[in-house]
């Protein structure tokens, strides 16, 4: 299901959203004091959801979570789920794909768009095809939410920003907020922001917080319209079981290999078959070289065993039934150069 083609612009979109920080406050005249900034934040951060039903119904709309690698965005799309839809692990480019998760509050449906962080180093055809998606992903919202990590901006930020369409509002969505000790050091960053992009809000949080999470459908729902929903009510993601199944194996080998390591390493599931509550899933994870085979193996197959055990239990818990998983390791040399294997492998 592509919801791509469903969705309409915000026909009117709120002039000064109610209950978060408007950002026009930030270009114009940012206090200069701390105690000033403090109340600032304070009241961005206190800001409560709005969840009140709109008058005439359904409400529903794309919402696309950009950033570079690495800032948070597959932590807040699964919190804003509410169940683990999209990977994540301290490895930069994990997010390889679009991936749909939706959430249906009341009578809105909030369908977000997590996409891969923009990849500004490698030209090789695996990153082109990743960030042929996340300028896909874009285009066509009601709403985008510029991830950074709060109180920095660098190159790579800079390049995803520019691809934000004018004429879509965009929130500021300043993560890992606890990691800031002193916030009186956020104001020139807030206002350097504010000066490169018309951002309409300011959000700073952290996407481990609930309290935040909450916040934030508040301060989303205002931009979507109305019109009906495009998913029931209970739907998560639209990504398939097979699709989630790779992904697993690869957090997995993401998460117990050491940064030595090549992120050019990918899974492709060989077979998936459902005999009632059980599932049986053969998968391949395909590397560059035969060194890295060797990484992924460990010694006497213990790393492999592990991927293999942690990968199984979650698909389990995901499932709700017995899954019997088997994987291989290949080699396939020079795969993320070849634009032909990077698309059989599974990227657009
Ligand atoms: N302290 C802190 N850490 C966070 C927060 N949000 C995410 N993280 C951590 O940041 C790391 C990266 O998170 P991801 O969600 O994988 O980041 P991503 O932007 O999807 O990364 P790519 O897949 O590379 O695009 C993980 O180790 C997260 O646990 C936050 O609010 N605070």
């Amino acid at each position: 299901m592509t919801p791509g083609k469903k969705t309409s612009k915000n026909p009117e979109r709120p002039a000064k959203p109610a209950d978060s920080l408007p950002a026009e406050a930030l270009s114009a005249d940012l206090p200069a004091q701390d105690a000033e900034l403090e109340a600032m934040l304070a009241r961005a951060m206190m800001s409560q959801a709005n969840n009140a039903p709109p008058a005439e119904g359904q409400r529903c709309g794309l919402i696309a979570i950009v950033g570079k690698p690495n800032v948070g965005k597959s932590t807040l799309l699964n919190a804003l789920v509410g169940q683990k839809i999209s990977i994540t692990s301290r490895k930069a480019q994990t997010t390889r794909h679009r991936i749909t998760g939706m959430r249906t509050v009341g009578p809105t449906q909030f369908v977000f768009v997590d996409t891969p962080g923009f990849q500004t180093r490698h030209g090789n055809a695996l990153n082109r095809s990743l960030n042929k998606t996340v300028v896909g992903a874009v285009n066509d919202v009601d709403l985008i939410v510029f991830v950074v990590e709060a109180g920095q901006f660098n190159q790579a930020d800079a390049k995803v920003l520019s691809l934000l369409p004018a004429g879509t509002p965009a929130i500021l969505l300043a993560n890992k907020f606890d990691l800031i000790h002193r916030r009186a050091e956020i104001a020139p960053w807030l206002k350097e922001m504010q000066e490169r992009h018309n951002f309409a809000e300011f959000v700073p949080m952290s996407a481990n917080s609930a309290k935040d999470v909450v916040r934030l459908f508040g301060i989303c729902e205002k931009y979507l319209p109305p019109q009906p929903w495009m998913y029931g009510a209970d739907e998560l993601t639209d990504r398939s079981e097979r699709f989630m199944a790779a992904e697993i194996i690869r957090e997995k080998l993401f998460r117990l290999t050491g940064d030595e390591l090549p992120y050019t390493s990918t899974v492709i599931i060989d077979k998936f078959e459902q005999e009632g509550e059980l599932r049986r899933i053969a998968a391949t994870i395909v590397v560059e070289r035969d060194g890295h085979k060797g990484m992924i193996i460990g010694e006497k197959g213990e790393k492999l065993k592990r991927i293999g055990t942690e990968a199984r239990h979650e698909m389990e818990a995901l499932t709700g039934g017995k899954v019997f998983l088997e994987i291989w390791v290949k080699v396939r040399s020079g795969w993320a150069d070849d634009e032909a294997r990077v698309r059989t492998f599974g990227y657009e």
